[in-house]
C-alpha cells in the first residue's frame, strides 16, 4: 500500500497541464490513479516523470531545467483521499495539485479554496455542488521548527486530512509520521532522480503515453472539431476510442452530456470503418444523417478536415467506399427518387418555419375555438376545457405545437385512432379522455388545411409517405443494392419516433442493423414521452437479436468545471421536478487542464434596474468579455429564452450599428464562420444555439417570471410544460460555453427559480 506521495512542483505543473491526467476515462488517468493507490507497480505514467519508491512512499518529480525545490506531500494513509470513487479520487487529486501550485505562487484563491485565518492551515473544497461539502485540509508549515532550521520553510505542504466533517483546523495538529519519512527520504529520491537524468541524453522527451498538450499545439483549433483523423485518435478517451473502433455489426449508441464529444466520435467512427474497408479493398458505403440542413453543412465542413481521404466527396456509383452526409428528407428523396424541392419543405430547425407553424396553429386554434368549442365543450374533461378558455391563448398554442409534433405527427402518424390509443405526455396538454384528444385533432386538421393552402410540406409528410414505399417487396430487393453498410445519426434525440422507425430500412441488410447514433435526451425541448430504450427499439426493432452496444461518456471537454457544475445543477433540478427528465451529467467531470481553467471564472448573475438596461448590459458585458478573453467577438454568444428579448437585442444592435449576426436556424455553423470572418457578435434564441460552442455565453433575462414564463391562470399543465421546456433550454444554452457564463436579470424580479439552487450552492456568484 502506498502510505504517502511526494510530488515536486515541476511534476505538479505537468500533471495539471496534462489532458490525459484529468479523467479516468483516459487509460493514462486510470493508470496514474492505480499507481498512486499502489494497485499496480511500475506503471508507465509518462517518460517525463521521475519516480522513486521507498518504504511505502512514492516520490515523483520531473525536470524543468532543475529538479524541484518545493514539494507537496499527500498523506494517503491518514486522509484516504484516493479511497473515494475513481473519478472523484482523481478529481480531488487534481484539485489538490492546483491548490498547491496557487499557494506556492501566491495566486488569488477562489471561493472553494480558503486559508484559515490565524493558523497555518488551508482548506480545499473540491466539489462545491455536493450538499455536505467534502474538504481536504492542508498544513502549510508542517514540522516547522525542523524545516526552518534546514531553511526549508515554505517549501513543503502536507495534505493530511479529508472528509465531510468540519473539524477545528485551528487547533488540531497534523500527524507527522509519514511526513517525517517523506522529508528524510527526499535526499535519496533526489540522488536517484539525478542519476536517471544523467543516464538520459538531455531533457526527457515529451512522453509517449502522457503527451502534454500546450496551448501552441492546440493553436487556433483549440476546442473545435477541426483536426485530422490521425491527430484525433491519440486524444480520445478509452470509451471514445472503443466506440470508434467497434465494427458496424450491431447498433451502437453513444450517450453523454453536451460537450462530451458525441459528434466527434460518430465522425471518427465512420472514417475508421471507411479506412478499414479501403485497406481491405471491400465495398463500404455509409450515410451520416443530420437533423437539419444547417447541421449537415457543419458536419460536411468538419468531415472535410477530419477525412483527408475525401470519402465524403467520392461517388458511390464509381468508388468502392463513400460517405454521404445528408438530412433525412434528402435521404428519402434520393433513395426513393421522389422529389420535394427545398423551397416546399419546412425546416423545423428554422426560426421562420417555427414562427409560421405557430401562426398557423394559432389561427387554427382560434377558428376551432370560435366555431366548434361549444359543440365539443360538454364532452371535454373539466380541467382541459377550463385550460383552453382561461389560459393565455399563446401558451396553449405552444403546447399544441409540441403535441402535434411529438404525438400526432411524431408517434401517431397523423392517425386519430392511433393518437387516441397513445398515452398522453406527462408534461404537456392535459388531455384526460378521447373527446379532449378529438378536440386537439380538430385543431391539427385545421392547421393542415392552412399548410396545404400555402403549398408546404414538413419533413413528417416526407417521412410518412416514404415509410409506405420502404415497407414493400420492391424496396426489400433494392436495398441490397442501394442500401448502406453503415448509418450514422447525430442528435438522435431531435428526431421523432416516426423518423427513428425509418433508419433501419436504409441499411443493406435486415438486422442486426449497422446503425450508430448519439443521444442526449435532455437537449430535446419538452417532454417527448420516451426513454432511451424506446429510442433503441425504434432504431433497431426487436427482431434483431444482437442488442445495442452502448457507450456512456462522462468527460466534458467543452466546458470548465464551473460550467459543468452549473449545468449539472440545472438538469438535477429538472430531474427532481419531472420523473422523466434525464440527467446526463451524473458522474460527469470537466476534462479541462489547469491552463484552460485559468480563462474560466465562476458563472455570474448580474442584476440591472430595468428591461432597457438588460439590453445595454448584454452588449457591455460582451465587449468586456471579448477583451478579457482575447477572443474574437464571434466567440461570444448573447442568448435569451425569450423571443421578445432576442428581438430587442437584435434591434438595438442594428440601431446602434453594432456588428452582429442573428441565429435563425439551429446549429448554423456557416453563419458563425461569417461572424468570425467579419468580427461580429452572435445573438440568438436558445432554440437555435444547440450544436454550437462559444468562449462565453451571456444569457439575457434569466429572471423570475420570465424563465419559466408565469401563467396568470395558474394552470398546472402549462406551468409544468413551460418549466420543463425552460430547463431544457437553459441546459442547452449554458452548455455551449467553454469559459464563461453570465446571467443578466432585472433587479425587481430576482433570479429565475431554476438557477436558485445553483446560486444557493455558490455555483453562481452574485455581483
Ligand atoms: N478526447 C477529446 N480530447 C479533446 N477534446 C475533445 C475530445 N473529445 C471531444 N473534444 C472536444 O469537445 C468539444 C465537444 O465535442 P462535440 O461537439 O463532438 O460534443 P457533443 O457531445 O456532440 O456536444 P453537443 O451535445 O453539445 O452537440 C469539441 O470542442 C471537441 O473538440
Amino acid at each position: 500500500m502506498v502510505k504517502y506521495v511526494v510530488i515536486g512542483l515541476n511534476a505538479v505543473e505537468n500533471f495539471i497541464q496534462d489532458r490525459f491526467a484529468q479523467s479516468v476515462e483516459f487509460d493514462e488517468g486510470k493508470a496514474l490513479l492505480a499507481f498512486l493507490r499502489g494497485e499496480v507497480g511500475n506503471v508507465k505514467i509518462g517518460s517525463e516523470y521521475l519516480i522513486f519508491e521507498k518504504d511505502g512512499g512514492v516520490f515523483i518529480d520531473s525536470v524543468a531545467g532543475n529538479l524541484s525545490e518545493k514539494f507537496l506531500v499527500i498523506d494517503l494513509e491518514q486522509s484516504q483521499i484516493l479511497a473515494q470513487a475513481d473519478n472523484d479520487s482523481l478529481f480531488s487529486f487534481q484539485k489538490l495539485l492546483r491548490f498547491a501550485k496557487k499557494l506556492w505562487s501566491g495566486l488569488s484563491l477562489t471561493y472553494s479554496e480558503r486559508m484559515i485565518p490565524g493558523s497555518s492551515k488551508a482548506i480545499l473544497f473540491p466539489y462545491r455542488y455536493k450538499p455536505q461539502p467534502y474538504r481536504i485540509v492542508i498544513e502549510r508549515e508542517p514540522w516547522s521548527d525542523r524545516l526552518l532550521k534546514r531553511e526549508q520553510g515554505g517549501n513543503w505542504l502536507l495534505a493530511y486530512k479529508a472528509g465531510h466533517e468540519s473539524g477545528d483546523a485551528n487547533r488540531e495538529e497534523a500527524e507527522l509520521t509519514n511526513f517525517r519519512k517523506a522529508f528524510e527520504n527526499i535526499s535519496f529520491a533526489k540522488r536517484e532522480f539525478l542519476e536517471i537524468v544523467s543516464l538520459q541524453t538531455g531533457r526527457p522527451k515529451s512522453s509517449s503515453g502522457m503527451a502534454i498538450l500546450n496551448l501552441e499545439d492546440r493553436g487556433q483549433f483549440q476546442g473545435s472539431l477541426h483536426r485530422r483523423y490521425e491527430d484525433w485518435i491519440p486524444l480520445l478517451t478509452a470509451k471514445q476510442s472503443e466506440f470508434v473502433s467497434t465494427p458496424f455489426d450491431q447498433p451502437a449508441r453513444i450517450e453523454g452530456a453536451a460537450g462530451t464529444g458525441k459528434t466527434l466520435s460518430l465522425i471518427l467512427k465512420v472514417i475508421h470503418a471507411l479506412r478499414a474497408a479501403d485497406a481491405a479493398k471491400r465495398e463500404f458505403h455509409a450515410v451520416f444523417v443530420t437533423h437539419s440542413d444547417a447541421t449537415r453543412l457543419a458536419i460536411e465542413e468538419v468531415a472535410s478536415v477530419v477525412d483527408k481521404d475525401g470519402f465524403s466527396s467520392r461517388d458511390r456509383a464509381v468508388d468502392q467506399q463513400s460517405l454521404k452526409i445528408c438530412t433525412l428528407s434528402e435521404l428519402c428523396n434520393t433513395v426513393l427518387r421522389t422529389s420535394i424541392s427545398e423551397s416546399e419543405l419546412i425546416d423545423r430547425d428554422a426560426m421562420e418555419s417555427k414562427e409560421t407553424q405557430l401562426l398557423y396553429i394559432s389561427e387554427a386554434f382560434d377558428a376551432v375555438m370560435r366555431d366548434s368549442f361549444d359543440s365539443h365543450s360538454r364532452f371535454l374533461s373539466q380541467d382541459f376545457a377550463k385550460g383552453l378558455k382561461d389560459r393565455d391563448a399563446w401558451k396553449t398554442v405552444e403546447m399544441l405545437q409540441h403535441e402535434i409534433s411529438v404525438l400526432i405527427k411524431g408517434r401517431a402518424g397523423e392517425n386519430l385512432d392511433t393518437y387516441k390509443k397513445l398515452p398522453s405526455l406527462s408534461y404537456g396538454l392535459d388531455q384526460k379522455n378521447d373527446a379532449d384528444k378529438g378536440f386537439v385533432f380538430t385543431v391539427f386538421r385545421k392547421y393542415q388545411e392552412f399548410l396545404r393552402d400555402a403549398g408546404q410540406f414538413d419533413t413528417d409528410d416526407v417521412v410518412l409517405s416514404a415509410i409506405g414505399q420502404l415497407d414493400t417487396p420492391i424496396w426489400r430487393r433494392r436495398r441490397l443494392r442501394d442500401g448502406y453498410d453503415a448509418v450514422l445519426i447525430d442528435e438522435t434525440h431531435l428526431f421523432n419516433i416516426n423518423e427513428l422507425h425509418m433508419f433501419h430500412y436504409f441499411t443493406r441488410e435486415e438486422g442486426p442493423y449497422p446503425i450508430a447514433y448519439s443521444v442526449d435526451r435532455s437537449q430535446a425541448v419538452g417532454d417527448r414521452g420516451w426513454n432511451t430504450k424506446e429510442i433503441d427499439y425504434s432504431i433497431s426493432p426487436a427482431d434483431s437479436s444482437a442488442g445495442t452496444y452502448s457507450a456512456r461518456i462522462e468527460t466534458v471537454f467543452r466546458s470548465s468545471p464551473e460550467i459543468v457544475n452549473l449545468a449539472f445543477s440545472i438538469v438535477s433540478s429538472g430531474a427532481t421536478l419531472f420523473t422523466n427528465f434525464d440527467n446526463p451529467l451524473v458522474n460527469a467531470a470537466s476534462g479541462f487542464t489547469e491552463e484552460e481553467e485559468r480563462l474560466a471564472r465562476d458563472p455570474a448573475y448580474i442584476e440591472v434596474p430595468n428591461e432597457g438596461a438588460l439590453i445595454d448590459a448584454a452588449f457591455e458585458r460582451a465587449e468586456i468579455l471579448h477583451k478579457e478573453l482575447g477572443c474574437p467577438r464571434s466567440d461570444i454568444l448573447i442568448v435569451s429564452l425569450d423571443g421578445n428579448l432576442v428581438k430587442e437585442l437584435s434591434d438595438k444592435a442594428a440601431d446602434s450599428n453594432k456588428p452582429y449576426v442573428l441565429l435563425e436556424r439551429r446549429g448554423d455553423q456557416k453563419l458563425i464562420e461569417t461572424a468570425r470572418a467579419t468580427g461580429r457578435l452572435v445573438i440568438g434564441h436558445a432554440d437555435y444555439v444547440g450544436g454550437l460552442e462559444f468562449a462565453a455565453v451571456i444569457l439575457v433575462g434569466v429572471d423570475d417570471g420570465r424563465v419559466p414564463p408565469v401563467d396568470h391562470a395558474n394552470d398546472l399543465s402549462s406551468k409544468n410544460f413551460l418549466t420543463y421546456v425552460s430547463h431544457n433550454r437553459l441546459y442547452v444554452a449554458v452548455s455551449r460555453a467553454k469559459y464563461r457564463v453570465e446571467f443578466l436579470g432585472e433587479q425587481a424580479r430576482g433570479p429565475s427559480k431554476i438557477i436558485e439552487p445553483a446560486i444557493k450552492a455558490g455555483l453562481i456568484s452574485m455581483d
